[in-house]
């Protein structure tokens, strides 16, 4: 996956992360947005209808082996997995379609993102770095954080939105945000979102439940029900309507949105070397595979330099 030359992108990749690392600390041989992670490996099986709306390598043969890592919100690599900034949880997802050929998924665990466009999330992430947020909110003198949410309503509705800790990675859904555009064999063209939900069904902790849970509480579970069998996810996609803004991950669609299963993962064992692994594989948030292509979501591009820039700096921390 190559760096792109756009100067502007670059640069606002680099500010970016160096703004979590303002908030969270240096620590680079760890990601600086969800640090704390895990993998598992497994295996994809496309569903009867998956053909309809790709004709993505993945979803035209039989299986294929699958890495998925599942982590904790923020850049801390110890962040306790009780602590309410670990929300949203993430699960990023790489389908192994040949040796050093992949495409992947990255959701995370709550349905929406607070900002259109990587030049407001910095705007964002600079509010919240110059809040005290221990301090008591006065009217009159409010804080750059409430400022910013103030003057951006998604991201006061992101905030909002209640953000429960999951009982187990393997029992929350996850969300892509982003749209894609999916081209089935027929070269139709339909845009969706992924949504991928536990078979084991959704399950959430009342804040008394996580009081009594420990620091690693979804790591050692995690453990646990691999050992004693496979751990489930349906892929869904929920596919747009015409006339549906398909390029702002701020924006809902409809819930009587026609959805269709890509099929399902089943994730068997724990990655062998996990924290070695986990230093080296870079997700990509853009699928550059054939039959699944990138909407203009403005948060794709940019991510993808971001995901790479650091991932490569990780990387060369275990090089030297
Ligand atoms: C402007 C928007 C965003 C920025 C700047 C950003 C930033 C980052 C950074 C710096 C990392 C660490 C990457 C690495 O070192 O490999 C990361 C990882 C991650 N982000 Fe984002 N992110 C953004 C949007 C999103 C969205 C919309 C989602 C949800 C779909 C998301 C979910 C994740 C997940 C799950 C990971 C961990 C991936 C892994 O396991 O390697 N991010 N993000």
């Amino acid at each position: 996956m190559p760096l792109p030359t756009d100067e502007k992108l670059l640069a606002l990749s680099n500010n970016l992360i160096q703004q979590f690392d303002t908030i969270f600390g240096e620590h680079p041989s760890f990601r600086p947005a969800h640090a704390k992670g895990t993998m598992l490996t497994g295996t994809f099986t496309p569903s009867e209808e998956a053909a309809s709306l790709t004709r993505a390598p993945h979803v035209v043969r039989e299986s294929t082996p699958v890495t998925v890592r599942f982590s904790n919100s923020t850049g801390l690599p110890l962040v306790p997995d009780t602590d309410p900034n670990a929300d949203p949880r993430g699960m990023a997802i790489r389908f192994n379609l040949a040796e050093h050929s992949h495409t992947d998924i990255v959701s995370h665990s709550v349905d929406g993102f607070p900002v259109r466009t990587g030049d407001e999330f910095l705007e964002l992430l600079r509010a919240l770095a110059s809040s005290d947020l221990a301090a008591p909110s006065d009217p009159k003198n409010p804080k750059p954080i409430e400022i910013f949410l103030g003057g951006h309503p998604a991201a006061l509705a992101f905030v909002q939105t209640p953000k429960p800790a999951p009982s187990s990675f393997g029992r929350e859904s996850y969300f892509g945000i982003t749209a894609m555009r999916f081209i089935n064999a027929d070269g139709v063209v339909r845009y969706g979102r992924y949504r991928i939900v536990p078979e084991a069904g959704n399950e959430h902790l009342d804040a008394a439940a996580v009081a009594a849970k420990g620091p690693n509480y979804l790591f050692d579970e995690l453990k646990e029900r691999v050992a004693a069998g496979p751990v489930s996810f349906r892929i869904l996609v929920q596919l747009a309507n015409e006339g549906d803004v398909v390029d702002d991950a701020t924006i809902h669609w409809p819930e009587d949105r026609r959805v269709v299963e890509l099929g399902t993962i089943a994730l068997t064992a724990p990655v062998t070397d996990d924290a070695h692994e986990q230093q080296r594989i870079i997700f990509d948030p853009i699928p550059r595979v054939d039959g699944i292509e990138p909407s203009d979501d403005p948060l794709l591009e940019l991510r993808a330099a971001v995901y790479l820039i650091s991932g490569r700096r990780r990387r060369s921390e275990s090089a030297q």
